[in-house]
């Protein structure tokens, strides 16, 4: 057997949504968002699950900050509902909405827990959607303003931001191949969308920077691994691009101010240009603080025209599966995370995602969730090799701290430490709570 010591001072958190987790949708002057939209539209989620009610969050904080203090974390990464704090997306705050996550904060700081705030984690206001939503160049105004509004009002109590969760999934996951909200299927919209979001993503630093708060802010971009089947040329350019996808198209434009050519060449084939203004790249390429990465699963894949966006497929290797159908995977979270070291230089990471989809209900009051055990596992060992490698990583938050709403597969789908009864709200530690509480008493492995 080998230890794995991990560094004394890294940081180790958890990490949720707001509109996966806080329920009471109409509470306090909150306004609609897309998601509660796509959702209410039938055929878009689950059995039609909604976020109305989720997790309670909203009310039942106060027992899930217990939870965090007695797990033992540094960190808890949540994320502000945009849609409390300006219902209709722009004009007069919602002082309700701000004094929730006041309470929140204050709670995590009580508990000696340091908040890590997202901004934006697809709760788009729906009036702001009606106008044509991150199609609409105008909509980044308005996302600075908010996130201006965040600064001054958390100033001192907030000390890392993080500006666009998953910026691939708020565009081409939900303009290009709908399976998200708004549910849009249009490339160029994908393209026009993840453009806007990235600007928003820089005139948020712009803004940040401008208060001279003390503080950190960064994005999280979600990445995937595609391993190419055989040393062919064709195999290795088809996995390029579909990696590409997630990590040069949102890594480019801040590490180096423009995008990548070999993807905006593919993407002119299909017709679609990126609508950049003068001065767009200066703005998404404003130098951040430290880089979230948010990572799940890859897969080996092999070119094959016609059969996706970037002429690649998956080949199903055997890989053991997560209840939700993703290869477990930790090879590639070493290799995604020692190419982006090599790509983009010695920026700081905090892992500001990773976990695993598994769907076991208490027995007896125990959930024996062994397979999220052995997935952290897997990839606490690719992470700590990841590291032996140089790259900078300063913190790990594994999603999640709760089962949630699971976007389009709804309640369908746990990704949580603790379980939650969706009828009573009752929460249950699982196994895998135990043996993460464990963990962060040592702060290492025996593989
Ligand atoms: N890869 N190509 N796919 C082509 C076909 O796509 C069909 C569906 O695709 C995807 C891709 C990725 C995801 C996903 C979900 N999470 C988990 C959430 N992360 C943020 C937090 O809120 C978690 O709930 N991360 N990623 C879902 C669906």
């Amino acid at each position: 057997m080998t230890i794995l010591q991990f560094p004394k001072d890294m940081k180790w958190g958890t990490a949720t949504a707001s509109y996966q987790i806080e329920g009471a949708a109409r509470k306090d002057g909150r306004g609609p968002s897309i998601w509660d939209t796509f959702a209410k539209t039938p055929g878009n989620v689950f059995k039609g699950h909604d976020g109305d009610v989720a997790c309670d969050s909203y009310h039942r904080f106060p027992e899930d900050v217990q939870l965090m203090k007695e797990l033992g974390v540094d960190m808890y990464r949540f994320s502000i509902a945009w849609p409390r704090i300006f219902p209709k997306g722009t004009g007069e705050v919602n002082e309700e909405g701000l004094a929730y996550y006041h309470r929140l904060v204050d709670s995590l700081l009580d508990s000696g827990i340091e908040p890590v705030c997202t901004l934006y984690h697809w709760d788009l206001p729906q009036a702001l959607q009606e106008n044509g939503g991150w199609e609409n160049r105008d909509t980044i105004d308005a996302f600075a303003a908010y996130a201006e509004t965040i600064f001054r009002s958390f100033e001192g109590k907030i000390k890392k931001y993080l500006t666009i969760n998953e910026p691939w999934c708020a565009s081409f996951l939900s303009n290009y191949i709908g399976a998200h909200a708004p549910g849009k299927q249009s490339l160029q919209a994908g393209v026009d969308t993840a453009h806007h979001l990235m600007i928003a993503h820089g005139r948020a630093v712009q803004s940040f920077r401008a208060l001279s708060f003390e503080g950190e802010i960064g994005y999280a971009p979600n990445v995937e691994w595609n391993e190419p089947y055989s040393s062919s040329e064709e195999d290795a350019e088809a996995c390029r691009r579909a990696t590409g996808w997630f990590l040069d198209w949102f890594f480019d434009p801040v590490f180096k101010g423009s995008y990548p050519e070999f993807l905006t060449d593919w993407f002119a084939k299909e017709g679609v240009q990126v609508p950049i203004v003068e001065g767009d790249l200066d703005i998404i390429s404003q130098p951040i603080d430290f880089l979230g990465i948010n990572y799940y699963t890859g897969g080996v894949a092999r070119y094959q025209k016609g059969a996706s966006l970037f002429d690649h497929e998956r080949v199903d290797q055997g890989y053991e599966k997560t209840d939700i159908g993703w290869n477990i995977y930790p090879e590639g979270f070493y290799k995604i995370l020692t190419k982006i070291h090599q790509q983009y230089g010695d920026m700081p990471i905090y892992i500001t995602e990773n976990g695993s989809c598994y769907n076991d209900e208490p027995v007896d009051g125990v959930v024996a969730d062994d397979g999220r055990i052995r997935y952290l596992e897997k990839h606490l060992t690719a992470l700590h090799r990841a590291i032996q490698s140089g790259v900078p990583i300063k913190g790990y938050m594994t999603w999640s701290l709760l089962d949630n709403f699971e976007w389009a597969e709804g309640y369908n789908m746990r990704f949580g430490l603790v379980h939650v009864n969706y009828r009573t709200l009752v929460r249950t530690e699982k196994e895998s709570y135990f043996w993460y509480q464990q963990f962060l008493k040592t702060k290492w492995l025996e593989v």
